[in-house]
Parts: structure tokens; sequence; C-alpha cells
């Protein structure tokens, strides 16, 4: 997950490759609260790791469930038994829907002392409705904040199950779903629910339907108007449940199959873990998707897509049956052929954010011209010439954040910028890794900044803390020398030109990766080892040798990649990336790079001589600026930065500055 304050997406171009996508956020957490109510163990396989899942997760451990999981194996919740828990709990419920209003309905008909509450957003979602049908049964809840929003308290009921309870449905289905979930226990009689007000987003319903069905309760309907929890009905765990990846996260990969070619041709996106016969009711973007021109090929669990008209075909649909999946339509129709309107969206004002005004005002910022009312948006064509680099605020709305992403395929190539990115967290934390994953641009495209620099002039940490800032990949070059360096020696040949093409050829094969700070090669983890002063001095020997510098030229070019490079080295900027937008030519003095390098030392308990270490760093720095390949020095086009008097964290700042300033997204944004 990037968990940078922004993220930059540089214009992409295409897109082929599969995606397996994770699981459906609204089956994994009715899953959750299912097994959690009935007896037993139940065994969830494929379920979504998200933001809204661990919340429910949460509270079902306070509230006494049994949660297990083994390395990789499904996650085994036991239950309750239908029995209220025992003890007291304040449960944290972040912003997920599906979890306050289910859990508010069924802890208020088993009742016991319990407070719920969310983010602030959480608590201007309403869920008065639900409040007021669970207050005819008899449930005791009452408002902490304002009336109508959480947080809420409950306490013990008394509850009247005789007359048929009413619920609003025109403000969201989850207050239904949330009834039909927590009645079954207590159903000794028949308990009629009537429907007050057009229901919206009725497909969840029937994916409540059906969830409760596979828990053994089978719940009778007229129409989308009453329901009737039957008497007797009592949950019985399927014993083992797969759930299905999320169909309003696929909408996502279908709209870039949709908008993108691949390199290839038409080979599309192909879409793993759902499909045509999905229970999730936002399977049908797929519908919305084909009128606009996409080519959608599907099977059982697999969806796969390919651009068809181009541009895509404009719409006038009515979302209300996807209300999620709908943002998705919104900036597709950007790349349309005349102004598409999306009606009947009402709800979108009170979901993580106003999405309604949200999407517009996004929209506009990208140069589009929208138009909104109380419950629909129109959205007007973006034509080549007119697209604007925007930083994309993302209200803490995943979905605002994941449908921005495909502006970035815009005929202008204007790069996008992503505000807290993290966002995604909520149904889909790896999302931007999966779009980079089969995203294709000109590898021109992709931003490279180039940290050059003698040794010990801090170079190293200044360029991976700026990576990590950027949520970028990160190649320590000096580390590739040391790497080759180890495992020549290891390979028992001397570093001189007499093995130069052998160490070339192993150069080429070299099997290394940068990760969370550490340096592995063929997996093993060799940070220490190639830090040695020893090491240094032999990985300045070996850059000396052509053969090697060229077999490494290549493994270094191979890191740039999606969405963009750090590279601290001594050559980066003059050799490998010459084209880069920023290069850095990073020094300090001699005494002050050498009284660092004797500080590092004594901290490891290594014994050091600081004038030793002076002469070393001089003599190596005049080996390296007078080799004749790639001598160190900065390059033409690069920015000194003396890091003599600065912290690493002031060094950082100044290079993001520059940075940010080459950057050509509006300050105000
Ligand atoms: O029941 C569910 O799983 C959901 C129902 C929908 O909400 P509304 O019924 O409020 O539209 C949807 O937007 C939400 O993401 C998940
Ligand atoms: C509306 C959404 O979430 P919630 O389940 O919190 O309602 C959503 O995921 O788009």
């Amino acid at each position: 997950m990037f968990t940078t304050t922004f993220l930059d997406i540089p214009p992409l171009a295409g897109a082929d490759g599969s995606v397996t996508l994770p699981g459906s956020k609204s089956i994994s957490n009715r899953v959750l609260l299912l097994a959690a109510l009935c007896e037993g163990q139940t065994s969830v396989h494929d379920l979504l790791d998200s933001d809204d899942t661990r919340v429910m997760l949460e509270a079902l451990r306070q509230l006494g469930c049994g949660v297990e999981q083994a390395e990789g194996g499904p996650l085994r919740i036991t239950g309750l038994g239908g029995q209220p828990p025992a003890t007291a709990a304040r449960l944290f419920l972040g912003n997920a829907g599906t979890a306050m209003r289910p859990l508010t309905a069924a802890l208020a008909v088993l009742g016991g002392d319990f407070e719920l509450s969310g983010v602030a957003r959480m608590h201007e979602r309403p869920i008065g409705d639900l409040v007021d049908a669970l207050r005819q049964l008899g449930c005791r809840i009452d408002y902490r904040g304002n009336p109508g929003y959480p947080p809420l308290a409950i306490g013990q009921p008394a509850l009247r199950l005789d007359a048929p309870i009413a619920v609003r449905g025109d403000v969201s289905s989850q207050f239904l779903t949330a009834l039909l979930m927590a009645l079954p226990l207590v159903a000794r009689r028949d308990i009629v629910i009537d429907v007050v007000g057009e229901l919206i987003s009725k497909p969840y319903i029937e994916i409540t339907l059906q969830l409760l069905a596979r828990f053994g309760v089978v719940v009778q309907r007229e129409g989308w108007s009453r329901f009737t929890v039957p008497a007797g009905s009592r949950y019985r765990s399927p014993g083992s449940i797969h759930v299905e990846a999320d169909a309003s996260s696929a909408s996502y990969f279908i709209a870039l199959g949709a908008i993108s070619t691949g390199d290839a041709g038409q080979n599309g996106i192909k879409i793993l873990g759902v499909g045509a016969d999905s229970i999730q009711g936002d399977i049908r973007f797929v519908e919305a998707a084909r009128a606009m021109g996409a080519q959608i090929d599907s099977g059982p669990n697999w969806l796969h897509v390919r651009r068809g008209a181009w541009p895509l075909q404009a719409i006038d649909l009515d979302c209300n049956h996807i209300p999620d999946a709908a943002m998705t339509l919104a900036v597709m129709a950007l790349y349309a052929d005349a102004p598409s309107t999306l009606r009947n969206i009402a709800s979108w004002r009170v979901k993580e954010t106003d999405r309604i005004a949200a999407m517009a005002t996004e929209a506009r910022k990208l140069g589009a011209t929208v138009e909104e009312g109380l419950d629909w948006l129109r959205i007007h064509p973006l034509p080549a010439g007119h697209w604007r680099a925007a930083a994309i605020h993302t209200y803490d709305d995943h979905r605002v954040a994941m449908c921005f992403s495909l502006a970035a395929f815009n005929p202008d190539a204007r790069p996008v910028r992503i505000l807290d990115p993290q966002c995604v967290a909520k149904t889909f934390p790896d999302y931007f890794e999966t779009l980079f994953a089969v995203a294709q641009t000109p590898v021109e495209r992709i931003p490279v900044l180039c940290i050059d620099g003698p040794t010990a002039s801090g170079k190293g940490t200044v360029a991976a803390k700026v990576a990590q800032r950027l949520g970028y990949h990160f190649l320590d070059s000096g580390a590739m020398y040391r790497i080759t360096a180890l495992a020549a020696t290891r390979a028992g040949l001397a570093i001189d030109a007499a093995h130069e093409e052998r160490i070339a050829a192993l150069a080429r094969q070299l099997p290394v990766r940068f990760r969370a700070g550490r340096i592995l090669l063929a997996g093993e983890d060799v940070s220490e080892a190639i830090r040695t002063e020893e090491a240094g001095m032999n990985a300045s020997r070996v850059s000396a040798l052509p053969a090697v510098r060229a077999a490494l030229v290549a493994l270094q070019l191979g890191f740039r990649g999606l969405p963009g490079l750090v590279a601290d080295g001594r050559d980066m900027g003059t050799v490998i990336f010459p084209s880069a937008p920023l290069k850095v030519y990073l020094t300090a003095s001699a005494a002050c790079r050498a009284e660092r390098r004797y500080k590092q030392l004594i901290s490891k308990g290594i014994s050091a001589n600081i004038d030793d270490l002076r002469a070393d760093l001089e003599a190596r720095d005049a080996r390296d600026s007078s080799r004749p390949v790639a001598p160190l020095r900065p390059a033409q086009d690069a920015l000194l930065l003396d890091s003599s008097a600065l912290t690493i964290e002031q060094a950082v700042s100044q290079v993001l500055q520059w940075w940010q300033e080459r950057q050509p997204f509006p300050r105000a944004d």
C-alpha cells in the first residue's frame, strides 16, 4: 500500500495482463457477522483484508468470538451461537457502513451494554431510520452525539415482535440488510418487515438474502416491499464459505480495459475472482461498460475486457442499482463522444463523502465541464488539448482515489496526483500496485530522480527517504557494485582486469532487490555484509572494470518502473539516466564525511581512526573522479547540495522541494 501523502501517476498509455482482485467487502463483512452469530466454527476463504473488514473483525473479537488464522489458510470464526455477548464493549467501526449498520441491529436485539462509534465522517452518515425501526421492536438505543447519527449506545431490549416493523429504504439499503441479519436471532414467531419509500441499492438486498440462505435462514418476500423472517429461523454455519472477488473493485479494471490498449494490440485485461455469475449487484457495471463500448467476455469466475468503441459512447443511465461502481462511469465519461448523465444517485451524498460534489469538483480540476443536481451528475467529455495536470483531493474516499487514477490515460499525457492515496485501504489496500502491474507507458515517461555524490555524502540515506516519501522505487547503485564485488569474492574471483569478463557475466544475472531498507541477493539479506570497509574498497575496484559497468547498466535501467524511481550512486545522472528531470549532486566536506563515517563505525562497535578514514575517502574520491569510464562528477544540469551543515531531514526536504517545483500540479491544489 502507498502510505505517502500523495502519489503522482505518470501519464499512462496502455494496459495488458491479468489481475486477481481482493474479496468483496459486502460479502466479507456479511459473512463475518453471520459466522459470529451462529454456532460452531466457520472457515472463511479469500476474505478481504482491508480497513472495513479489520474493524468488523476487531469488533467480533471484542464481543468474544473466536478468530484464528493459520498462515495462508482460511480465517476461522467461532460464533456466539445466537447468545448475547457476555461482556460490555466499546466498538470502533471506522467508516464501514457494512459494520456499523448490521452490528447495531444485531447487538440491539441481543442486548447488552455497547457503544458503537466511528471516524468523524461515520458520525455524519445517517442511521436514524434503522434506529427508529429497532425502537419499534423494543430495542434500547441512544444517540451519544447528534440525533440520527452514530455514535450510539445500546442497552437491554424489551422485545415486541407482534407488529410488522416499518423501515425506510430510500436512504440506505443497509438498514434493511441490518434488520434481515438481526431478526433471525429472535424469530420466535414470524417477523414482518415493511419497507417504506422506494428501496434503493436493491441488489445489496439480494446479497443479504443469498448469504442468509447459506447460513440456513430463508426469508420470504413480496417483491421489494415486504420481507418475512419465518418463525424458528436459526443460523447454521455452512462450515466453509468462499468470498468472491469484489465486483465494485472490478469496475476500475473493467474501465481500464475499455479505455486502454496494450502493447500487443488488443489483449486487454483479464480479471480473476469474479465473473458473470457473481451474487454482487455491481457485476452489472459490465452492462454499463458495454453500453459505453467495452468488449467484455465473461465466465464463471473471470472477466476479459478489451477496448471496443473509441471514443467511448456517452450514456444516460439510472445508476441506482450500482451506486458504488457508477462512480467509475463518471471518469469513463471524460473519454466519451458526448455528455453522459448518471441519474438516481442521491445516496452518493451520504457515503464516504458527498460523492456527487467530490466527483464534480475533482473532474473540473482536470478541465472537464460537469453539471450536478440533487441526485444526478452530467459529465462532458474532455477532448485532447484540454486536459490539465491536477492534484486530486480524495476526501478519505477510496473510490474517488481509484476512479481518478484512470484519468492518467488522458490523451494530453498529463500526470495525475492522487492526494492521500492510502484511503484505498478501506476496500482495496493494494489498488495502485495492482494498477501499476498491468499499466504500461513509454519508459521515458516514468520519472527518475537521481542523487549522485561522493562516498559518505549521505546520498544513500537521503535517496531512500526521498523514494519513500514519493512512493517510488529505489535503486542503490553503489550497492550493486558492492553486491557484485561480494558475489565475485564468494565465487573465488579476484577483482582485477584478468577476471573482468567472468565478473561481468555474474553481474548480468545479479538477482538483487531493495526491500524495506534491506538489500537482498537471491533472497539473502546481505545489507550488513556489503557495508564493511573492505566491501567498499572492492566495490570501487569492481566499478573500474568497464565490462562490469556495462553489464550493470541494463540491470539498473530495469529499476525504472511505475510510478517512478529514485536512483542513488555516482553516475546515475551522467550515464545511466541522463534525461532524468532532476539530478542532485550531494556533497559534504571530506572532514565532515570522515566524521560521519567515524561515528557510524564507532556506533557499530568497530574501532576506527578519523585521520585514516579521511585519507581513505580522499584517495577514493581521487580514484573515482579520475577513472576513464564514468568518472565521478556532477552532471551538467545537476543541482549541487552541500550537506555538511544539514541534517538528513533538511537534505531530504530540499530535494523534495526541488522535485515539487518541477511538477506541473497547481500549487493551490
Ligand atoms: O450493503 C452493502 O454491502 C452496501 C450497500 C450500498 O449502500 P447503500 O444501500 O447505502 O446505497 C453500497 O453503497 C455499500 O458500499 C455497500
Ligand atoms: C459506500 C461504501 O461503503 P459503506 O459500506 O461504508 O457504506 C463504499 O464502499 O463505496
